[in-house]
């Protein structure tokens, strides 16, 4: 997929033509220096934006070409998005569960407290369901905002930079749940500067100037 972006009269060439294959079950690493592509790439995987020419197949649908209005039913049903700071990714006056109840709304799936307590047991959130966010650490607010991206099983988990403001012991947790929840069937890609996420990754995806310039094995 290609992306330029107008400025002030002149092309930026953000993605110069971009191919990748995230794979059910597999947590990638986008990595590469600043102003290579990678929230340009993100944006269109999340279906906010769209490429100038290209495909993007989504869980069997082409992303690409479809309306605002498709875009947004696609990504309410089958995309998960995550964003650097944990505040937000969560509503402030709402509890952990509360947030699973909203997620489960907005997907259009049944809640239901077992599908719940499964999810919070697999992030390792089961005795936080019942605090707000301010009641939790960095790194359990962005394990929060993972389940609240994950209720009801998207096909795709995107998150940016997830891991830029926590301390390293909550970085291990958060790749743990990441790492679940590509075991649960997911495909998971984080956007990231981040040494420790591309470690522990099963595969790299490293861009320079809007392309993919190396794949590589975690
Ligand atoms: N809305 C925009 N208008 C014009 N140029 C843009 C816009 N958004 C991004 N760019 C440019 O597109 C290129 C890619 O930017 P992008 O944000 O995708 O990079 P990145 O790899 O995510 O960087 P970082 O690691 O700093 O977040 C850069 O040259 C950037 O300046």
């Amino acid at each position: 997929m290609r992306r330029t972006y107008q400025l002030a009269g002149s092309e930026v060439n953000a993605l110069r033509g971009v191919d990748l294959d995230l794979a059910p079950g597999t947590f990638t690493a986008l990595v590469g220096p600043s102003g290579s592509g990678k929230s340009t790439l993100l944006r269109l995987l999340a279906c906010v934006d769209r490429p100038d020419s290209g495909s993007i197949m989504i869980d069997g649908t082409e992303a690409a070409t479809l309306s605002r209005r498709g875009r947004l039913r696609l990504r309410r049903r089958t995309l998960g998005f995550m964003f650097q700071a944990p505040a937000d990714n969560l509503l402030d006056y709402l509890t952990v569960r509360q947030h699973l109840h909203l997620a489960a709304q907005l997907r259009g799936v049944p809640d239901g407290r077992d599908r719940e307590d499964e999810l919070l047991e697999l992030l390792g959130l089961a005795d936080r369901a019942d605090r707000l966010p301010r009641q939790l650490s960095g790194g359990e607010q962005q394990r929060v905002g993972i389940a609240f991206a994950s209720f009801g099983s998207p096909a795709l988990l995107m998150a940016d930079e997830p891991t830029g403001q926590l301390d390293h012991g909550s970085v291990d947790a958060v790749l743990d749940a990441f790492l679940a929840m590509a075991e649960a069937g997911v495909a998971v890609v984080a956007a990231t500067h981040d040494p420790a996420v591309a470690r522990r990754a099963h595969q790299t995806v490293r861009m320079r100037d809007g392309v993919v310039e190396e794949y590589g094995r975690g």
